[in-house]
């Protein structure tokens, strides 16, 4: 059984953050365990407190993990501050560990998941160490400080990425305006890259949809896909997820992490190399 860590914010609604990253980690059959970076009170139809955790904490959570288990992947989701940042960037950089970013910074409802101050710390100290970044279209533009428009400028923010020292950018194309498909762009530092396509679902219930797709593409990795099959295996995992949603709550309602089990081999990926 290969261990996979997640170091994120609590989601007390359950459909995002450390909830769903265990959930995501169960149904792939991996064993998660959780550096917890925050608490949120927080529901469907949005977050109404964040307690973060002192980084001094956050760094003796990961110590205890680091000095147990045998770690096959790690994933970043909410990090709230430049300090927490700081601590686990010095504390993976000493490991071999893959790491995947997921550059959370705000929710669904607006609300802010990451200092302003903290933005500079997921360039300078993350991103060198990071094997895979997996913005949507707001977070790389915060990260880039360009607006997105067109595929040339999707492509212009992945080499700004890039250039950090990151293996592979994904940029998610849930915020795009198609109403036909959900496309995510990748792009890899050796000038590979394609882009995949699934049908965009019509539904309001897409709380958690980042955390869900990296949490999936974590366990992947973790065990021994290469990244280009846990890039296309996570992406049918969140349209499923999207596809058999629940409609729990009275907001943006939760995906559903038990869809993959059951359909994985009915879900399709268009996939566009470039
Ligand atoms: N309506 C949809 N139908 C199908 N796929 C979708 C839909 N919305 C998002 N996706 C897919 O879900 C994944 C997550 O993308 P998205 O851009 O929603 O992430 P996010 O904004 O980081 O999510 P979060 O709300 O958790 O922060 C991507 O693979 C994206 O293409
Ligand atoms: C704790 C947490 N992490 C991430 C997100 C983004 O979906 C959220 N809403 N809450």
């Amino acid at each position: 059984m290969q261990v996979v860590t997640t170091i994120a914010g609590s989601d007390s609604g359950g459909g995002a953050g450390i909830q769903a990253d265990l959930k995501t980690f169960q149904e792939l059959k991996v064993f998660g365990t959780t550096v917890i970076t925050a608490l949120t009170a927080q529901n469907t139809r949005g977050v109404s407190g964040v307690l973060p955790i002192e980084a001094a904490f956050v760094k003796q959570q990961l110590q205890a993990l680091l000095d147990d288990f045998s770690i096959s992947a790690v994933k970043t989701g909410m990090l709230f501050s430049s300090a927490i940042i700081h601590t686990i960037a010095q504390i993976i950089a000493d490991t071999n560990i893959p790491l995947i970013v997921d550059p959370v910074m705000i929710a669904k409802g607006g609300e802010s998941l990451l200092q302003q101050e903290a933005i500079d710390a997921i360039i300078h100290y993350l991103l060198p160490i990071a094997t895979i970044v997996t913005p949507n279209i707001p977070e790389a533009e915060t990260l880039t400080g360009k607006k997105i428009n067109t595929i040339a400028d999707i492509k212009k923010a992945a080499d700004h990425l890039l250039a950090t020292g990151v293996h592979c950018a994904i940029i998610k194309g849930g915020h795009l305006a198609d109403a036909t498909n959900a496309t995510d762009y990748v792009f890899f530092k050796n000038g590979q890259a394609f882009s995949m396509q699934t049908p965009r679902i019509a539904t309001k219930n897409t709380h958690g949809t980042g955390c869900t797709f990296s949490a999936a593409l974590t366990a992947f990795v973790g065990r021994g896909l290469t990244i280009k099959e846990a890039i296309i295996e996570a992406k049918k995992f969140i349209q499923l997820a999207i596809t058999h949603d629940l409609a729990l709550g009275h907001g943006h309602g939760p995906t559903n992490h038990f869809a993959y089990q059951n359909d994985k081999k009915s879900c399709e990926v268009t996939i566009y190399e470039s």
